[in-house]
């Protein structure tokens, strides 16, 4: 029997920076574009799990298993042209030390990730779904909708359903829960830091307004497979954390559009030097986070009780969120909000008639900009005009919009058409 699994990207629309600290929170929006995970218990004796990425080259890691006290041992049997896949094995270390099946049967997992994770070339026919890149994953152009955490929730909850000794519902409250602690654990250790964990909270319970869990939870965690690590790993994930998820969607008349900006900023250098400049102006700094703090608050509320007589004051909530965002940005020495994509949101804002604004998404710089529009065709068309104008096109308007539910099950009829990536069974 094969099981198919799928969770969102993510937006942060405001609150980059500010959640990575516990006392500030984040509006996210889930996307509709998901990375499905699709797994298959295989007939092979010996342990091991075979996952391939279909849509790139040379994209299958093969991973034999083994169990032990601690934990189950996972190893990459490499050749000469495969590559590490270090978010795909830690889940799988992870996810599979947490059961602590003394038994693990073999399967192969098939991972199909929408199109909008990747810039795609101009084509004049509508692409396919999960095209296909034609490149190493390494090569691909990411779109910066945090494919990462989608991949880890949606290949986390795959293994649990595959391997859970008993049958589990995503609506039941307290296994999403651990799917979310689980899904952080994996994820954090595989980028090598604790972040604010807000792409994999989307990831998992969809839309929401988020306050990041505290770094210890993980931080006291022993490595993998070294004495205790299981025990230790169950316990701080079903613990209850204190983490801060307030479910939300996009009020009803308005979407979210996002546009690629293939061109991109190195977000690791950005969030050092906003951090630094915060440790060393802490009054000045403080009193600055505060403001956006209420600033971004103002705007979460206005989406919780919109109407069109209140879409002005959107607007103008947008424009007083980017002034802090500049002054920020100025104060810390970091391009969040840079120039360029200054000029392109106030263009768009003023110059597309249903556009309320827009935003540097996430820790803004050069990667991606988001719009909050009027739901209907024709401002989506106004738009996607305008940016295929702006800068002889180099800011693409990406098909994805918010979507509120988070990770799913699917059904797995809609892969039928997709027999030259996976055989189902
Ligand atoms: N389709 C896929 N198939 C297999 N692995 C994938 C896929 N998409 C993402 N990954 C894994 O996620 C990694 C990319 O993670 P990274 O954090 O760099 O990007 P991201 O999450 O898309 O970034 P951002 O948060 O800026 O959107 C890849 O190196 C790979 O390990
Ligand atoms: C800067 C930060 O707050 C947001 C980064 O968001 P993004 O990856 O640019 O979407 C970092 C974080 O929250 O982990």
């Amino acid at each position: 029997m094969s099981v198919a699994v799928s969770a969102p990207g993510k937006v942060l629309l405001v609150g980059g920076y500010l959640v990575l600290d516990k006392s500030y929170s984040g509006l996210v929006f889930g996307l509709s574009a998901r990375i499905h995970t699709i797994s298959t218990i295989s007939t092979s004796e010996t342990g091991a799990i075979v996952v391939r990425s279909p849509q790139f080259s040379n994209a299958t890691w093969t991973y034999t298993l083994s169990s032990s006290e601690n934990g189950v041992s996972v190893k990459h049997v490499t050749d000469k042209s495969s590559s590490n896949n270090t978010f795909v094995e830690t889940t799988i270390r992870y996810v599979l030390s947490y059961l602590s099946l003394p038994k693990i049967p073999s399967s192969e997992i098939t991972i199909l990730a929408d199109n909008d994770y990747y810039s795609q070339p101009t084509s004049a026919v509508p692409l396919q779904r999960f095209s296909n890149q034609n490149v190493p994953l390494s090569s691909a152009h990411k779109t910066g909708l945090g494919s990462s955490a989608a991949l880890v929730t949606s290949l986390t909850t795959c293994l649990l359903q595959t391997y859970s000794p008993a049958p589990l519902q995503l609506s039941t409250p307290s296994y999403l829960t651990k799917i979310h602690n689980l899904s952080q654990v994996a994820h954090c250790v595989a980028q090598g830091k604790v972040g604010s964990g807000f792409d994999v909270a989307a990831a998992v319970f969809g839309s929401c307004v988020y306050r990041r869990f505290s770094p210890s939870i993980l931080q006291a965690l022993p490595e993998a497979n070294t004495p205790r690590f299981s025990q230790e790993l169950r316990e701080a994930v079903d613990l209850s954390w204190d983490v801060g998820i307030e479910k939300t969607k996009i009020p009803k008349g308005v979407r979210v559009v996002m546009g690629d900006v293939d061109c991109g900023s190195s977000t690791p250098g950005m969030v050092k030097r906003v951090l630094a400049w915060r440790e060393s102006e802490k009054e000045a700094a403080g009193e600055q986070w505060d403001e956006l703090e209420r600033v971004n608050r103002g705007l979460i509320d206005l989406l919780g009780q919109l109407s069109e007589s209140s879409h002005d004051d959107v607007r103008k909530q947008i424009l007083d969120i980017r002034k802090n965002i500049r002054a920020m940005g100025v104060a810390a020495g970091v391009p969040i909000e840079p120039e360029e994509q200054t000029k392109l949101l106030d263009a768009v804002s003023t110059g597309v008639p249903g556009v309320l604004g827009g935003v540097v998404p996430g820790a803004g710089g050069y990667d991606a900009v988001a719009f909050i529009i009027k739901d209907d065709e024709e401002t989506v068309t106004a738009l996607k005009e305008f940016l295929a104008k702006w800068d002889d096109g180099k800011v693409k308007a990406l098909e994805t919009r918010e979507e509120q539910e988070g990770v799913r099950v699917e059904q797995m009829k809609q892969y039928e058409g997709f027999g030259n990536y996976l055989k189902l069974s």
